[in-house]
């Protein structure tokens, strides 16, 4: 296989609990891919049986084809920042990449190579104690690429960092990426998610809930117009014989699924009716999320009235029907 990651009904349960539960994927190279679900949802787990740190209960995680145990240079094959504070907090940043570069057998030279990489040239010298959370991840990601890897993991690299940090990881990975390298970070925020990664793979209880690209989930959710007239019943009817299914929001006002509002403002200009007015709508990618992992959650859903559209939540119970 190609340099990437896969999972094979990759299983793993802790007494009653199955954290990770048959997941099968695959994680391809060139682009970020955004490992994203709640908390518990089984991410750090799988990430953490991918590197070989928890056995799996069953099923498999391959790297570049071969479970990580098998890999006998596992840093030049995958870097990993499961933890911005693994490194001793009395060592320099140098000190700590060289021993860690030591055992796999990479030079010095490298180490300074990384630390100019993620901007810590400067501070090469300097205890980590010392050093800021922003700091302390690019130290980590310094770590995860001494070695050159062609597979980089990182588990919640985002969280707790300023915007500017938050920006450096971004572009950071970007650049990762667009050298061929196969890229996963894991988030439990799909507003964090949607500014970085191509694709997602969203899991929720351990399943894999989707496995797709930001632009596709974009595109699948059915955008709708709120519309608010003083004739609403001969709104409907105009409207339905367009072909669009109308719904009304409680608040007196119309939600028109299947037409757009030009359409709309055209026809009830046509039939004479007033408008007062007319709001085209998207759910969000953070509402979609949500109702996807709410579901999950439950596990059987009753789909309750979603925070945005009726478009939404038909779209989201048609799912779980699959
Ligand atoms: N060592 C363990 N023993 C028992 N249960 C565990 C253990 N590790 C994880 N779990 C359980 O497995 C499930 C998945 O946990 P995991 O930490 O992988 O989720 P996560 O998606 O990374 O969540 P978070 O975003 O909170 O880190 C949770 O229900 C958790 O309680």
């Amino acid at each position: 296989m190609g340099r990437m990651i896969e999972l094979r009904e990759l299983t793993k349960r802790y007494g009653p609990t199955t954290a990770v539960d048959r997941l099968s994927c695959e994680v391809r190279p060139g682009v970020v891919t955004g490992f994203l679900g709640p908390n518990g949802a089984g991410k750090s787990t799988t990430m953490r049986m991918m590197l070989g740190l928890h056995r799996p209960t069953s099923g498999e995680a391959l790297i570049n084809g071969r479970r990580y145990d098998r890999i006998r240079r596992p840093l030049h094959e995958v870097g990993a920042v499961l933890d911005a504070d693994a490194a001793h907090p009395g060592r320099s940043a140098f000190t700590h990449l060289a021993c860690l570069a030591r055992s796999n057998g990479i030079g010095r030279a490298r180490v300074a190579a990384v630390l100019d990489e993620v901007g810590l040239a400067g501070v090469a010298h300097k205890r980590v104690g010392g050093f800021s959370l922003g700091m302390r991840q690019r130290l980590g990601i310094a770590g995860a690429l001494l070695g050159d890897p062609a597979v980089v993991l990182l588990d919640e690299p985002v969280n707790g960092l300023d915007a500017a940090g938050i920006r450096w990881i971004r572009s950071t990975l970007r650049s990762l990426a667009a050298q061929g390298r196969t890229v996963l970070l894991s988030s439990h925020l799909m507003s964090e998610m949607a500014v970085t990664v191509d694709r997602v793979l969203i899991i929720g209880k351990g399943r894999l809930l989707e496995d797709t690209s930001i632009h596709e989930m974009r595109d699948r959710f059915e955008r709708d117009v709120l519309v608010r007239t003083p004739r609403p019943a001969e709104l409907t009817g105009v409207l339905t014989r367009l072909g669009a299914t109308v719904t009304p929001n409680g608040d007196g006002d119309l939600i028109a699924v299947g037409v757009d509002a030009p359409a709309i403002g055209d026809a009830a200009a046509h039939a004479g009716i007033p408008i007062h007015a007319l709001t085209p709508r998207s759910a969000t990618l953070e509402d979609v999320y949500l109702q996807m992992t709410s579901s999950a959650a439950e596990y059987r859903a009753t789909v309750t009235a979603a925070p945005t559209s009726a478009a939404l939540v038909g779209a989201a119970s048609a799912k779980e029907n699959n």
